[in-house]
């Protein structure tokens, strides 16, 4: 990989050509040993401490993170908004030019965010132009003819679905059409990849989807690489391939988000994944005790990480636990076709001495099972 910058971006009339025509890949992002800190009047402030992986072509990547845990310092690095202190971040773009963005001059970085679109919590739109006049803007600013500028905007406000609202002020519009105006004006100029910086954190719950929807569909149909930042879990859930968690400025996990969700081996992780995952409903809890009495049966958790062959086998379960086990609370997901859950089984006809050992039996079917106490009264 060559680190030195810009050498291939393209210029002029060719790079302008080989912009407009859809782009085959997205890039790829390559952080390597990234190290940001900020000088303050408080001392020193360590935003990114040997941040080290890689955002392959045409991924959706998530990054999530506690507030101030370093997520918009570290993706504000991919487009030079913040240059490291230590270590580099290469970015390589579909026609193979690796740019390490932290040694870029100002017309380098100019031409590298050519090729990296951005969109926002507030949207960032001007509100005194016209959605056209928003969209276009990128194009204008790089000198595209009105035709060409107004060919173009035709054509991104209709993968975004907005096509009849060319003529609207932003006031005009909802928040969700606003960010779909956004991300038309973030991919004018055909970019390989795609920084969502808390994209739908200002958004009601089904706009968020829709567009969550909308950026897969623009990942699939235009192989464009997305990087998003949120403490939105089901923004990651729904659409991101792989995602990394961010904890005082270090990776701490990092996977495919079926197994990261599935099975958090960090505490940062649970903490965020799961902050209410060992809380029961308050009749349950009350009703589940440590230890058995003479009329208690066992409670199983049962938890299926999505790691297991196949899908979750319930009589297998209830063959081990007796068929009058009694499923007293659960949830079950699927994340990228792995279903994931836990369940909590009472069984009555497993006596307390032998609880242990059927223990030892469910843990054969499902990869995880603990009793976590004993519940009492009629089942
Ligand atoms: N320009 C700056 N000057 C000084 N400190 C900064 C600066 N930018 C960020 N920081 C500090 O770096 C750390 C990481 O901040 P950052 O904004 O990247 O976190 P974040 O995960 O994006 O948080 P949030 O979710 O609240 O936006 C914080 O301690 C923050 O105070």
């Amino acid at each position: 990989m060559t680190n030195s910058a810009a050498t291939s971006l393209p210029a002029g009339d060719a790079g302008e050509a080989a912009r407009t025509a859809p782009a085959q890949r997205g890039g790829r992002v390559t952080f390597d040993d990234v190290g940001r800190t900020f000088e303050t009047p408080d001392g020193q402030v360590c935003a990114l401490r040997e941040v080290g992986f890689t955002v392959e072509p045409g991924e959706i990547f998530g990054i999530i993170g506690r507030s101030g845990a370093g997520k918009s310092t570290l993706i504000r690095t991919v487009n030079g908004l913040e240059r490291p202190t230590s270590g580099k971040v290469l970015v390589e773009d579909a026609r193979g030019g690796v740019f390490d963005v932290g040694s870029l001059t100002v017309n380098e970085l100019t031409l590298l965010r050519r090729d990296i679109g951005m969109i926002f919590q507030h949207f960032n739109l001007l509100s005194s132009k016209t959605v056209e006049r928003n969209v276009g803007l990128p194009l204008r600013l790089a000198g595209a003819s009105r035709a060409d500028e107004a060919r173009r905007v035709t054509e991104l406000l209709a993968l975004v679905g907005l096509s009849d609202k060319r003529g609207r002020y932003p006031r005009e519009l909802s928040g969700g059409q606003k960010q779909r105006v956004g991300i038309a004006r973030a991919l004018a100029r055909d970019p390989g990849i795609l920084l969502c910086d808390e994209a739908t954190s200002a958004l009601d719950p089904e706009t968020t989807l829709s567009i969550l929807a909308l950026l897969k569909d623009i990942n699939r149909r235009l192989g464009l690489t997305i990087i998003l930042i949120t403490h939105e879990m089901e923004a990651i859930r729904q659409i991101s391939d792989r995602v990394a968690v961010i904890e005082k400025g270090r990776i701490v996990e990092i996977g495919p988000v079926w197994k990261v969700f599935g099975d958090p081996q960090q505490p940062a992780t649970r903490a965020l994944l799961t902050p209410h995952a060992n809380e029961l409903p308050d009749d349950l809890a009350g009703r589940i005790a440590p230890l058995p009495s003479s009329d208690s049966a066992p409670v199983f958790d049962i938890i299926y990480t999505g790691a297991e062959t196949g899908e979750p086998n319930l009589g297998a379960v209830f063959d081990v636990l007796g068929h009058d086990a009694r499923l007293l609370h659960g949830t079950l997901d699927r994340i990228q076709g792995h279903a994931q859950g836990r369940l909590l089984v009472a069984a009555p006809a497993v006596p307390a001495h032998e609880a242990t050992h059927v223990l030892a039996l469910l843990k054969k079917l499902p990869p995880r099972a603990e009793i976590i106490g004993y519940v009492s009264g009629s089942l």
